[in-house]
Parts: C-alpha cells; sequence; structure tokens
C-alpha cells in the first residue's frame, strides 16, 4: 500500500509498536514536577493499546485517576534503521493525533518504586486515534495547533513547534536503537493541561483545520 494512502485500518493492522515520546513540551514536564530531559525520553505501547473512534474509553481495572494527553503522532512509511535526521522525513507516510491515555496513579506508584510504566500506559484501549491523515496535506508538522476538548471546553492546545526535540530528532535517536517499521507510530509527547477524566466524558482531539476525532469515556 503507498505510504501516503493508508486508512486507519491499514496502519492499525500493520504496527508492531507504538514508540512514544515522554516530556517533550516543557510546560507539561513542568506541570507535573518534571525534569526537562536532556535527550528524547521513550516509551512503548503495545498495538493493543489502538481504539478507533466509535469505541469506549475504558479505565483499567484499579485506576482512580486516569489523564488524557493530546499528541501528535508520526506514522512510519518504510523501514527504518540507523536514518540520520536529514533522511528521517522520507520515511514519514503521515500523521494523525492520538490520545496517550495514561493511568497517572499507576504512574506515580512505578515512578516511587523506579518500575516500568507498562501498565500506566500500555492498557488495552490506552490510545485512541483519529484517521490518518497523508503526508502531503500537512507541509510542516512543527507548525500545527494540536488541541483536545473536553466536555465542550479547550483543556490542551499547543503549537507543535513547541516540542523539545522535533520529528527528525526523535526518528534518528529511535532508529539508533529500534527499528521501525511501516505502520509504526511516535507519538510526540503532549503539551499542558493534562487531567483528569471521568466516566461519562466526551473528549474531542485535533489538528485545527485538519482532522478531529471523538471519543466517550464509559
Ligand atoms: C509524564 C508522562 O506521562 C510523559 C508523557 O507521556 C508525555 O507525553 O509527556
Ligand atoms: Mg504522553
Amino acid at each position: 500500500m503507498a505510504a501516503d494512502n493508508m486508512s486507519l485500518s491499514a496502519f492499525r493492522q500493520l504496527a508492531t509498536k507504538i514508540v512514544c515520546v515522554g516530556r517533550n513540551y516543557k510546560e507539561h514536564a513542568l506541570e507535573l514536577g518534571n525534569a526537562i530531559p536532556k535527550k528524547p525520553m521513550l516509551f512503548l505501547k503495545s498495538p493493543n493499546a489502538f481504539l478507533a473512534e466509535g469505541e469506549p474509553i475504558v479505565a483499567p481495572p484499579g485506576c482512580q485517576n486516569l489523564h488524557q494527553e493530546v499528541e501528535l503522532a508520526v506514522v512510519i512509511s518504510k523501514t527504518a534503521k540507523n536514518v540520520s535526521k536529514s533522511d528521517a522525513m522520507s520515511y514519514v507516510g503521515g500523521y494523525t493525533v492520538a490520545l496517550d491515555m495514561t493511568a497517572r496513579d499507576f504512574q506515580d506508584e512505578a515512578k516511587k518504586s523506579g518500575a516500568p510504566w507498562f501498565l500506566a500506559k500500555s492498557f488495552d484501549g490506552s490510545c485512541p486515534i483519529a484517521n490518518f491523515i497523508p503526508k502531503s496535506e500537512i507541509s510542516d508538522p512543527h507548525n500545527e495547533e494540536l488541541y483536545c476538548i473536553i466536555n465542550g471546553k479547550d483543556q490542551q492546545r499547543s503549537r507543535t513547534d513547541l516540542m523539545i526535540f522535533d520529528i527528525p530528532t526523535l526518528i534518528e535517536y529511535t532508529t539508533q536503537f529500534v527499528t521501525l517499521q511501516p505502520g509504526d507510530l511516535i507519538l510526540t509527547g503532549t503539551p499542558a493541561g493534562v487531567t483528569k477524566i471521568v466516566p461519562g466524558d466526551v473528549i474531542e482531539i485535533g489538528l485545527t483545520g485538519k482532522i478531529n476525532a471523538k471519543f466517550r469515556v464509559q
């Protein structure tokens, strides 16, 4: 399938991993009392995390503090290993907007004990995604406005040029360690404004003028 013609279901089927970048927006790192990273901070969600529009967001068992994190996601179009920054954008097939749903109480507990964030970040349905946007529709992914509206009110809104590490840097850094495959996603980190989500909430995410998706919390 042509990389610029991938449907949501196609990249969902192809993806073997969702690489997530943490603390890539200064204001978000600071709102949770975290240090600004000196190099990209990566963690992983499995493809079980994908959730499409129409499917409900459900907190994992025992979670008392579920947070939303809206993020610009990059869809990889071809096998990528040891890619240089200057070549990196040729490995991008398109974009989408995703929610990095986070069981914040699980994460806080894991941080205290030095345990992995796996259950806080990679529970089933923890990555609601909007539709695929072909690369040709976004001339500069670092010049877009990302938003998250909860129950009709703005909760997160930010320019993507505020990312600490840009997309070529993230691809170069990641592919030193991990081979990215067609359909894999890089979630580029969330801006400030994460908050507690409760059953009945309606979360709208998007890129201004380009894409919008709506999810209900069960
Ligand atoms: C503190 C976090 O959960 C990091 C993260 O996912 C982010 O987007 O930043
Ligand atoms: Mg995140």
